[in-house]
Order: structure tokens, then sequence, then C-alpha cells
């Protein structure tokens, strides 16, 4: 598409020399980026590359460097930068986790922060409504305000989440900031929030998309910029003359080399080694599937089907109705099970969020790293052990963690260098079970590869693994066998490759589906 030509060049975003400084590390460095009227802007970076820092600049929430220049509709941005200046300028933004209220209706979220007020301060219902009909109508969203959020398929969510941001646009203007908002979207939902952002831009707003999804912005985007190390490694690129090498080289500064599907290398292992029988929660099962010891089993569905449940039913995490996990010659009843005894089973979970379910944000690196084994180990754990300082480089180097100081503190981490600590911290362990939940989800190509590569490892070093994804591609690459969850239960891929596993998991589409759990 070439909305920016249709809508003419006028710069919605205009941003020059802008560089930010945490301590003694430069982050973004003399970044310039211009977003016109009319255009789909995609941003992508490796992990670590300043994207995030770039978007909380954009909003105020971290202040640049002295000496930027920060233009929105031709209006320059006063320093101290505030979200309040920002926002009236006509900039709004849609985080990664859409921030919903799922116990408030639809209404309610898309006014939240700015509830129409009748003259005595009351709530004015009937406003309220009559501004998100207007809102909704105004994008092309069929979805009723006084729908509950929390009964809604992932993509009414994000229909949700950008008509909030776009609430306060006069037709036509401003700029939305998508900070990898898409990222748990897949086939008809991704598609249906692309059309949207095309409305968006066909009217003559601006979008612009940071995504690690290289074919999502290549499929929606007029332009792109790329990041590395906090520069500029590619300003304004028009997007059809790009391909996703080109990205991956401009963002890496290297070629990414492709990496074998599994499933062409490895000899298939046949003993079971974990099996899971009568697996049941109240929208799932009976489900029974066994795992070999060095295999890497994968498992997905039509999103939102209960697949994603699957991972902490196993693990813990969530109390099944019923179930048992025999593992190493143990038995775990899934009804009356808890995280801990799972773990002392040697089954680890990674769970898809991070930051609800997986790290300590105010530990360093390597303490998170160790922590699962300090009870086996040793205390005290704050005097760092030898084993402690080398499995954090070992981990630093395998996962290619950056910076690579495991002093600092996870929650200084860019999202996608958390994500591979994350798995650093239960591959350390050794675990007979490893129960993986989107692992790949929020990080670069190049990191992509990396985590995969780690997967293999832990099946190679003698693991059973399940890999749950909702990415048929990480599936077809890392799997030597995939099961696909319908409302018959579950089946195997017929082939490892994309396409296959694509057509099976919509071959069946469920009659409603919630969001994760
Ligand atoms: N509050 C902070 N203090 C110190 N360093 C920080 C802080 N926030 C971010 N950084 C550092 O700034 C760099 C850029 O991080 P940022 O989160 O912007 O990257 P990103 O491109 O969004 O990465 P990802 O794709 O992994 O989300 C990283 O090296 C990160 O460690």
């Amino acid at each position: 598409m070439d909305n920016a030509a249709m809508a003419g060049d006028a710069a919605r975003l205009d941003v020059q020399s802008l560089s930010k400084t945490f301590g003694t590390a430069k982050v973004l460095d003399n970044v310039a980026l211009s977003v016109s009227a009319g255009e789909i802007h995609g941003v992508a970076g490796q992990n670590g590359s300043g994207k995030s820092t770039l978007v909380k600049i954009l909003t105020g929430f971290h202040q640049p460097d002295p000496g930027g220049v920060y233009v929105v509709d031709g209006v320059a941005m006063r320093h101290p930068v505030r979200w309040r200046e920002v926002h009236a300028a006509g900039v709004s933004v849609v985080h990664q986790d859409l921030g919903l209220l799922d116990q408030l209706t639809v209404a309610e979220n898309v006014c939240v922060g700015g509830f129409p007020t009748s003259r005595f301060g009351y709530i004015d219902r009937t406003a309220r409504d009559r501004v998100t009909r207007e809102t909704l109508a105004r994008l092309g969203v069929d979805l009723a305000p006084h729908k509950s959020v929390g009964s809604l398929t992932a993509a009414e969510r994000a229909e949700v989440a950008i008509a909030r941001a776009m609430r306060d646009h006069d037709g036509g203007s401003g700029l939305i900031i998508l900070d990898e908002s898409t990222r748990a979207l897949t086939g008809e939902d991704l598609a249906r929030i692309h059309a949207l952002l095309g409305r968006i831009a066909t009217a003559g707003s601006a979008v612009l998309i940071i995504s690690h999804n290289l074919p999502e912005l290549l499929a929606i985007t007029d332009r792109m910029t790329i990041l590395r190390d906090g520069r500029v490694a590619g300003a304004g690129l028009v997007t059809r003359d790009l391909s996703e090498a080109e990205i991956a080289r401009r963002m890496l500064g290297a070629e990414v080399a492709a990496i074998a599907p599994r499933s062409t290398r490895v000899v298939r292992p046949t003993a079971a080694a974990v099996e899971v029988s009568a697996l049941r929660s109240p929208r799932i099962g009976p489900l029974e599937f066994s795992i070999a010891a060095g295999e890497v089993l994968g498992l997905t569905g039509v999103p939102g089907n209960g697949y994603e449940e699957i991972p902490y039913l196993m693990t813990g995490a969530t109390r099944a109705e019923s179930g048992q996990l025999r593992v190493g010659g143990k038995t775990v009843n899934l009804s009356n099970s808890s995280v801990s005894r799972c773990i002392r089973a040697g089954v680890v979970l990674v769970p898809e969020r991070r930051d609800r379910d997986g790290l300590a944000y105010e530990l360093s690196v390597r303490d998170n790293i160790s922590l699962p084994a300090l009870r086996s180990r040793g205390r005290p754990w704050y005097v760092a052990q030898r084993w402690q300082r080398e499995e954090a480089k070992e981990a630093g180097d395998l996962f290619d963690i950056r910076p690579r100081n495991p002093l600092l503190l996870v929650k200084q981490l860019s999202g996608g260098n958390q994500q591979k600590v994350l798995l650093a911290k239960w591959m350390a362990l050794a675990p007979a079970l490893v129960v993986l939940h989107e692992p790949t989800q929020a990080v670069d190509v190049g990191a992509r590869q990396d985590i995969l590569a780690s997967v293999e490892r832990a099946a190679d070093n003698g693991a059973s693994v399940l890999l749950v994804s909702s990415e048929p591609e990480d599936l077809a690459l890392a799997c030597d066998r995939v099961l696909i969850l319908d409302e018959q239960g579950l089946s195997p891929a017929k082939a490892l490759t994309t396409d296959t596993i694509l057509e099976q998991i919509y071959a069946q589409k469920p009659e409603s589906a919630g969001s994760h759990p």
C-alpha cells in the first residue's frame, strides 16, 4: 500500500538528533525519524536496539538528552517532554499488553481516562456510549459498547485498545504508535487489525508500528526505519524495495543463517519419558499424550481454543480438574499440585508472561539465572558463588544476552533480553521436562534462532520438551512432532511444514474464542 503518497507529504512526526543516555550507556544516538500523514511506518531492530526507549521518549516517559528535536504535526514539543502535551498534539499509543480492564465494558475501556461527565461531575453514560459508538463507527469496527471486554476475542480486544487510542483524534489527524501491540495476534486476527490500521492511515492519520514480525512489517508498512545498537541503520526505507533478508542484515549487521528443520536432522526417539493422561480443565480435555526423552513435541491450535492453558495445567501453575503427569518414574497429580512440586519432579515452565510469572525484576541477571538452583546448591544467595558467576557467564554467551553484564538488574534489560534470561534460568537446571509457552514472542530474528537452538539443545541433552506456540514456523523448524488441539481433541500435524500446520489449525474454528489464560 502507498497511503503516504495518497495523503500528501505533511510530516505528522518529525524527530531529529534524538539521543538517550542511561548512566554511561548511550542507548539512542542521534536518531532521526519522520512519518507523513497517511503513512504506516515500521520500526525494526534487534533486541536492545532502543525501540522501546524511543517510544518512551515520544510519550514523555523518559526524557531525551538535551538537544533533540521532536515535532508533532508542525508543533515543536517542549523539554521536558510531557505526555499531556504530546497527547494534546495528537500522539496516542497502544502498548504491548493493550492495557485493557477485563471486568469493564467496551465503552468503559474506550473512554477510560477521558470519561465525559455531566455538569454535576457524574459520568455521563449516554455521552460515553455515544463517543464510543462514534469512534467505533469512524474506525469501521463493529462492536457493541456494552459488551464485557473479558468476553472478547483477541482481535476484538486489540480493536478496543486501538479505538481508545484513536478516541480523541479528529478525523484523519495525529499519530498512533503501536509498541509491539500486535505480537499476540496471528492469522485472521492479525489480518483484521492490519485492515483497521490501513483504514486509519487512509483517513490521513499516521501509524508508527514497532514489531519483530518482519513479514508483518513488509505486508503493511509504506516505509521503515531500522535501528541497530541505538543508531539508525536505515532511515525511511521504502518497504516495497526491502526483503526480510535485507531488513535482518541491517538490524543485525550480519546475515542470518537459515537453520535446517529438526525433523530432517534428528533420529526420532521413541520410548515415552513423559506421559500425560486424563488432563482436563473446564474448557479442554480429557487429553492424553506422551513425549520421549530427547524429543521436542509441538502443541498448537486456534488462538483462544484452550491449547494455551496446557503449559500451565501441566506444570502446577493452574490447577487441572483432573490429570496425571508421569515423569522420571514419578507421578504428579495435576488436580492437586503446585509449581514447586512440579519443579521437584524435574518439570519447568517457561511462561509467556515473563513479567507476571517468570522473573524477579529487581534482582540482577546473575541472581535470576541461579535462583532455581540456590536451594540445592548452597546459600547464602547474596554472596555470589563461583558457580553462579560461571553459570551467568555461560548463559550470557549461550543466549547472547545484551548488554553482557550479569550484574545489571533484569528491569534494565530490553524485553527480548529478559526473555533470554528467563530461558537461561530454567535451562540451567537441566530439567527432565521443559514446557515453553511462546518462547520467541517479542524477540528479534537472530535471538529467535538462538532460542530455538537452545530448545533443541535441551532435547539433545536428554530432556523432553513441549513447545506450545502460535507460530507455525517455529513449530515446523524446532519440533520432532506437532499436535493440534481442536474440538475433537489432539491430532498430529500431517506434515511438519508451516503451511500444513496452518491449514490444519484453521480447518476447524471454534464457536467462540476467549482470551489467553
Ligand atoms: N531504565 C534503564 N536503565 C538502564 N538501561 C536501560 C533502561 N531501559 C533500557 N535500557 C537499556 O537500553 C537499551 C535499549 O533498550 P530497549 O528496551 O529500548 O530495546 P528494544 O529495542 O525495545 O528491545 P526489545 O526488542 O528487546 O524490546 C538496552 O540495552 C537496555 O538494557
